[in-house]
């Protein structure tokens, strides 16, 4: 299996308060890993690690290393680190422009600047994020007249436009309604072919329903990693079985 990211002996503190200890985790390239874990377990901050925001966080203390394609993250300039891996948080969050502004906002910032090949590279990403029947009459219209569902896929779409290697998502769904959550997933799911895929996620049947590999972090320690299918049915930890029958979390 090849890896894309390598997570060595990561710890994270905020002020001395300890929120991430001592993570070994490898994630595998063109699969989708969910992070599940209770509520203040530091599930965010792994993410925001991965991409560079904590480091920029002057209460963070960080200690351990991070590899992408087995080079160190702090290696490599920011804004490509955040080009190739790419976040999507839980509120969806378009920019007040229109939908097309916001799907070219990328690229052109990192130097695409030919209409013609833009135009195609809109219409393909909203494609894959099956948004591009529904708004392929009016992309002048302002992102924020999309509905909450339509917005969250606006911002994969626009994510996918800077052709990342790697997407974090952190709850994307949270705010959504059931059909929204599917289409999500639905997408997610076609999207792994071609990219890996992070996702935290506090809802345990969409972890088993997308993601091929499952890590449950508790207290910001890495309790379990392995396989979706044998984590959720033969879990090797007893705080891993009880997480998932909803003891606790
Ligand atoms: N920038 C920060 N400064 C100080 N403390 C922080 C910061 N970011 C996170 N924390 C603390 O780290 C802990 C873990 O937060 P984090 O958001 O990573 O958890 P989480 O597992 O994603 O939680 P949730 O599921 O509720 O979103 C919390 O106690 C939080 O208050």
């Amino acid at each position: 299996m090849d890896t894309i990211i390598n997570i060595n002996s990561l710890s994270v503190s905020f002020n001395n308060k300890s929120v991430l200890k001592d993570i070994d985790l490898n994630i595998i390239k063109n699969k989708i890993t969910a992070i599940i874990g209770p509520s203040g377990c530091g599930k965010s901050t792994l993410l925001k690690t991965l991409n560079y925001m904590t480091y920029e966080d002057q209460f963070a203390n960080i200690n351990g290393d991070i590899l992408f394609n087995k080079i160190n993250i702090k290696e490599i300039p920011k804004e490509d680190l955040r080009r190739r891996i790419g976040l999507v948080f839980q509120n969806p969050t378009p920019f007040p422009i229109s939908i097309y502004k916001n799907m070219v906002y990328g690229p052109v910032y990192y130097g695409k600047k030919d209409k013609k090949s833009l135009n195609i590279l809109v219409e393909e990403k909203l494609k894959i994020s099956g948004l591009y029947d529904e708004v392929k009459e009016d992309l002048n219209a302002s992102a924020l007249k999309l509905s909450g569902g339509q917005q969250q896929r606006l911002c994969i779409a626009r994510a996918l436009s800077v052709e990342p290697e790697v997407i974090l998502l952190d709850e994307p769904c949270s705010s959504l309604d059931l059909k929204n959550t599917a289409n999500i997933e639905k997408m997610l799911k076609n999207l792994s072919d071609d990219y890996t895929i992070i996702i935290v996620t506090h809802n345990l049947s969409q972890a088993k329903r997308i993601s091929d590999y499952t890590a449950f972090i508790l207290n910001g320690e890495l309790i379990e990693y392995g396989e979706t299918q044998e984590l959720f049915t033969k879990p090797k930890d007893e705080r891993t079985q009880e997480y998932i029958d909803g003891i606790f979390g």
